[in-house]
């Protein structure tokens, strides 16, 4: 509404306070006036008639006497007066009499009187006109007066005016300010005028208000701003949580939807209202009914619900969820249920990862110890009801460690995920295979009637796991020992036949790796025996004063001079007695120990080659065995050098015998191995050539100058025709490809007569010599060389 001069209250009061004011002093002027000119009037009159009164007896007499002079002397003396004009006198007879300026126009009023005689008879009528002179001048004098009270009313009229106006001038300032009040942005009003007035009170109140709704809307923004937080933290909240939260009417099923909750859903925020079959749509149709069953349960029982399922979102994205909804009421009466929606897809992968590391090994996904071990007892259980045989077969891998060592353990769990595939590939479903640790895995058979039903299963498993390994550039080779338990041959207990296949295992590996035991009673002993042996060993390298080098010679087929020998390892135990390399070495290897061991042996061999050149002897080369953990080990050079350096000796009288299988794990690491060897001027055997096969176009690469032929084609080959076609390939391959050929395990003459006629340059044995100590060595070297000269003389002769 816009305050105009007409309907501002302030402009009516002023006006209305002006008009009445006005009207009230001219009103009361006008009375006074009226009331001071009738007074005036009157005391004129009295005036005028007093003095008649007191002339009027002489004139009445005049009259009456007929006085014509008197008469007029008394109307002269009357008309004198200053009050009056002049007099007229109308007698019943006769003329008017006018005496004085009786038709002056500043004449007041008119005075008419009887006049009586004395008997009161009315002998003449007079008219005294009264003069306005005083009246005038009174008059006069009383305007001024009114018109200065009223100029002084009027001044203080307008005083009040402004006063009044000024006093509502603040109630302008309100209206002005109330107007701009914005209650979503207030500012204090602060009206200036506080006097202690009714205004200054609707001023101080008004102020007092402002300040109050400022107060309230900072305290309504601050909670404005709070649950504005509160909601941006719960959303928040639920975005971290990947938590919708929802409300659906019971009846209606009409619903609404947290921010999070469509974003769960994969669906738009677009405005669009999420209808309940939009929301049942994404639910896995198989828990739909589980879902609405719940909600109506909630409805019914008012219990809260919490339920897994799965959804999956518009995106396609499959989740497991977990809903949980409790039955509200609103102030209106309606009940709907409200609850969250909260993704756990990874908490519920998590549970299943976990789950899986409990049961299942990560690395190969076969099952582990612990779910092995149930079905185990499981499968005794079905065993033991249908009377049949379950067979526990326990794998090791061979020289898995090398593996690791030398190639790394990334390469190392690739190997086992690939043994994991090929044994699936070899077994059947019903089969367990698990992965209980490191190289080993258990292989459960149920339906077994027979040892040899185990039998063929674990040697087609050994050809499985024999072939060789491609990875990239890298080619490995590998077998496998596995011990077999029998349920119920060897025990009824899970656990036991465990043991009992593990120890089985070590057997196998004991007898040479690469096949199968199965377990027998006397193979505990074995056991307890090895790690018997573990410990003294440990307690013997401390010192290495209880191993001894045995060498054994190599002879010249050719010519039967001693051409060099092989240092091979005794350990002279202070209860056992002498205890041959096949029983600890394989536990030194598995220990690590062997890494001390070798470097002893090179240590040995090199001083025993320094004490004959020191003594004037062509020192004979003597070779060194390496084992798969040394011939991987990066101290290797190393270890090679110190020792030349130290004993001051040629590389070429050191020679180092590595396996077959060893120089396969991987040809890659083996070639730079080899090829470091030879660049030291080291000689390089292969040995038990014929064992790892290996082909020979791999052969090729190797910078190696002699073969070994493993001792058990030759120990064999004159009874058996394979091993003797083996050595006869070996034999013209090598030649073929310019390699020195040494046989060992020459333990006959009609040996050395079959390998000089097929050709073989070197033979080692017992026909020549069983591996011997030192000394006797020497003797046999330096007998050997005297006999060696003697024959080369006679030979001479001979041909002169
Ligand atoms: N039946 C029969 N056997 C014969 C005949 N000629 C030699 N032998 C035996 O065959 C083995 C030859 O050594 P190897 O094949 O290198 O096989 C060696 C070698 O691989 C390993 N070894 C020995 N000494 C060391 C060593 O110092 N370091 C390493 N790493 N391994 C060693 O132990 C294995 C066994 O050594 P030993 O028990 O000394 O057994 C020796 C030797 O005594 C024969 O005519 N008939």
């Amino acid at each position: 509404m816009k305050l105009t001069i007409w309907n501002s209250l302030a402009s009516k009061l002023l006006f209305s306070l002006a008009f009445f004011s006005l009207l009230l002093v001219f009103g009361l002027a006008y009375v006074n006036t009226k009331i001071v000119i009738s007074g005036y009037k009157k005391q004129l009159q009295e005036l005028v008639e007093q003095k008649i009164d007191f002339m009027l007896p002489q004139l009445s007499d005049a009259l009456h006497n007929d006085k014509q002079l008197l008469v007029e002397e008394q109307l002269i003396r009357l008309s004198s007066a200053q009050v009056i004009n002049g007099v007229r006198l109308l007698r019943n007879h006769g003329r008017p009499l006018v005496v004085g300026n009786f038709g002056s126009s500043h004449r007041l009023f008119t005075l008419a009187l009887p006049v009586t005689n004395i008997n009161g008879e009315i002998i003449a009528s007079m008219d005294v006109a009264v003069s306005d002179r005083n009246f005038r001048s009174m008059m006069e004098q009383y305007f001024q007066f009114l018109a200065a009270i009223i100029a002084g009313y009027v001044l203080l009229v307008l005083l009040l005016l402004r006063l009044l106006y000024r006093s509502f001038l603040p109630l302008r300032e309100l209206t002005r300010k109330l107007e701009a009040f914005d209650p979503s942005h207030p500012v204090p009003i602060e009206l200036r005028d506080t006097s202690a007035n009714e205004i200054g009170m609707i001023a101080e109140a008004a102020n007092k208000m402002s300040d109050n709704i400022i107060h309230h809307a900072d305290f309504m923004n601050e909670l404005h701003k709070e649950i504005e937080e509160g909601r941006q933290h719960l959303k928040e909240a639920q975005q971290i949580a990947r938590m919708g939260s929802w409300r659906i009417d019971t009846q209606t099923h009409d619903c609404s939807f947290s921010d999070q909750m469509y974003v769960l859903l994969g669906l738009p925020m677009d405005g669009m209202p999420l209808t309940w079959e939009a929301l049942l749509n994404v639910i896995e149709p198989s828990q739909r009914q589980a879902f609405i069953r719940a909600l109506e349960n909630t409805a019914q029982t008012h219990t809260p619900f919490r339920l897994m399922h799965k959804l999956v979102n518009a995106h396609g994205e499959a989740m497991h969820v977990l809903t949980e909804g409790k039955l509200s009421l609103r102030r209106d009466g309606k009940a709907f249920i409200s609850g969250i929606t909260m993704d756990v897809s990874e908490q519920a992968e998590s549970q299943q990862m976990i789950e899986k590391l409990a049961f299942y090994d990560p690395l190969t996904n076969l099952p582990n110890r612990v779910l092995m071990q149930d079905r185990l007892q499981k499968a005794i259980k079905d065993a033991n009801r249908r009377g049949e045989k379950l067979g526990v077969l326990f794998l090791d891998l061979d020289g898995f460690k090398n593996v690791n060592d030398t190639l790394g353990h990334t390469l190392g769990d690739r190997l086992l995920k690939e043994v994991a595939e090929r044994l699936k590939r070899t077994l059947r479903d019903s089969d367990t295979i698990s992965r209980i640790g490191g190289d080993e895995f258990i292989v459960l058979l149920p339906l077994i009637n027979s040892e040899k039903d185990i039998t063929i299963v674990a040697k087609k498993m050994i050809d499985a796991l024999q072939e060789r390994w491609e990875f990239g550039d890298k080619a490995i080779f590998t077998t496998t020992s596995i011990g077999v338990a029998i349920y119920p041959d060897h025990s009824d207990d899970a656990d036991t036949l465990i043991k009992f296949a593990d120890t089985a295992m070590y057997k196998a590996k004991e007898d040479g790796r690469n096949r199968y035991r199965f377990y027998d009673t006397t193979m505990g002993e074995t056991i307890r025996k090895k790690l018997q042996v573990e410990h003294e060993m440990r307690e013997a390298i401390e010192t290495m004063e209880q191993f001894e080098l045995y060498y054994q010679p190599k002879i010249s087929l050719r010519t039967g001079a001693i051409t060099g020998a092989e240092a091979l390892i005794r350990w002279n135990h202070p209860k056992i007695g002498t205890v041959y390399p096949d029983d600890f070495i394989p536990v030194a290897e598995h220990t690590g120990m062997i890494i001390k061991i070798g470097e002893w042996v090179m240590h040995e061999a090199a001083r025993r080659i320094e004490q004959w050149r020191a003594s004037g002897i062509v020192p004979l080369k003597l070779a060194v065995n390496l084992s798969g953990r040394q011939f991987g080990s990066p101290l290797l050079l190393h270890q090679i050098r110190t020792v030349l350096q130290r004993y001051d000796i040629k590389p070429e009288y050191l020679e180092f015998e590595v396996t077959e299988s060893v120089s396969m794990i991987s040809l890659t690491e083996s070639l730079k191995v080899l090829h470091q060897l030879r660049d030291l001027g080291v000689g390089v055997n292969i040995d038990d050539f014929g064992t790892g096969y290996s082909s020979l176009a791999y052969l090729k690469q190797f910078p190696v100058d002699t073969l070994k032929i493993d001792k058990a084609f030759i120990m064999n080959m004159l009874d058996d025709q394979d091993d003797r076609t083996i050595v006869e390939s070996i034999v013209s391959l090598s030649k073929a490809m310019g390699l020195k050929i040494v046989a060992e395990g020459v333990e006959s003459i009609e040996h050395v007569r079959l390998l000089k006629k097929l050709g073989v340059d070197y033979g080692q044995g017992y026909f020549f010599s069983k591996p011997v100590p030192f000394g006797q060595l020497d003797r046999m070297y330096r007998n050997n060389l005297v006999k060696m000269k003697t024959l080369r003389e006679s030979e001479r002769r001979e041909a002169v």
